[in-house]
């Protein structure tokens, strides 16, 4: 295991330390609690967050929050840019809440867009304000193929988002790219089992399986989450944690990925979308509609709290 999270860090150790800046003011970041009760499918348009002019800090123009189907609260902007402001205050004032709780903050990244979308936490005030040494830093799924090739989730993440923030590179869990699939997601496993015994990972006391404190997920336009694709048997596997494929409908054929079990004991999961090539997923998941053969991203289902951020244009069949 000692070997496996050594070999995690190691592309960290060609990172140039950033030039000290000036530290500003330490902003207090706040937990968003949603007022209830949810707007339902209205789409009344509400005036969002404003911050006094000249405050460095941010305005989201308008935006729509309605009830999901199931648990869940969905939050529909104007732009993928109004989005991605919101995004980050969620993500920060979550990480500010449990590094506060428990002095850490165990978060999930997809790759695909979403990590464009997370551009505003790496720009102020988040760059400064958050504490980014309580971080441990996660894949929900990763392509098996090297470190730094153009299809590896960790070089997408690392280029647009960890590469500009002090993460701890100890505590960031990429995959060992030198197995194969099956070695590689028994090696991650092992590797949140250890976590666990060291009470850096917690465990959901309802499913046994690890609870992280948040999941940012993304969704394809065929409504897969994760690497769990719509009528691939790997959707219904519910005894290990990480599992892979060969055979994905999307390429690379070969990943990693978390099960269901372990997305749904999450404490938080924020499920981002953007984009018409991806309404039809969207409302099947939150339309009034029924399927009898769900799409995986209709399994997201967590202990904790599901929040849908959408631009309009995938929430435009809703
Ligand atoms: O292959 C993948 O696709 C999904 C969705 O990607 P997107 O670019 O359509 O947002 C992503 O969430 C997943 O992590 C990735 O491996």
């Amino acid at each position: 295991m000692a070997s496996s999270l050594l070999h995690f860090s190691a592309p960290f150790r060609t990172l140039q330390p950033p030039p000290p800046l000036p530290k500003p003011p330490r902003i207090p970041l706040h937990v968003s609690r949603f007022p209830r009760p949810l707007i339902h499918k209205s789409l009344a348009f509400s005036t969002g967050f404003r911050a006094a002019p000249g405050s460095g800090r941010f305005c989201l123009r308008a935006k729509a929050s309605m009830a999901g189907k199931g648990n869940g609260k969905v939050e529909v902007f104007d732009s993928e840019e109004d989005l991605s402001v919101s995004l980050a205050k969620y993500t920060a004032d979550l990480a500010d809440k449990f590094s506060k709780e428990k002095g850490s903050f165990t978060v999930v990244l997809s790759g695909g867009s979403l990590i464009k979308s997370l551009r505003k936490l790496v720009e102020p005030p988040y760059v400064d304000a958050v504490d980014w040494s309580t971080w441990h830093v996660f894949w929900v799924d990763e392509r098996v193929v090297p470190k730094d090739h153009v299809d590896s989730n960790y070089k997408l993440a690392f280029d647009g988002f960890l590469s500009k923030v002090p993460v701890l590179p100890g505590k960031v869990y990429a995959i060992n790219d030198a197995l194969p699939a099956e070695g590689a997601a028994d090696d991650y496993e092992t590797c949140l089992k250890h976590l666990v015994k060291s009470n850096v990972l917690s465990v959901s006391a309802a499913t046994g399986f690890p609870k992280f404190d948040l999941m940012l997920l993304g969704m394809g336009p065929d409504g897969h989450v994760a690497s769990l694709f719509p009528g691939h048997p790997l959707v219904k596997e519910n005894e290990k944690w990480v599992t892979f494929i060969k055979d994905s409908p999307k390429p690379p054929p070969e990943r990693i990925t978390f099960t269901f079990p372990v997305i749904n004991s999450s404490a938080n999961i924020a499920l981002v979308v953007c984009g018409a090539g991806k309404a039809g997923p969207v409302h099947a998941a939150l339309g009034s509609g029924q399927n009898s053969d769900p799409l995986p991203v209709q399994m997201v289902s967590p202990e904790g709290e599901l929040v849908w951020f959408l631009d309009k244009d995938a929430a435009s069949k809703l």
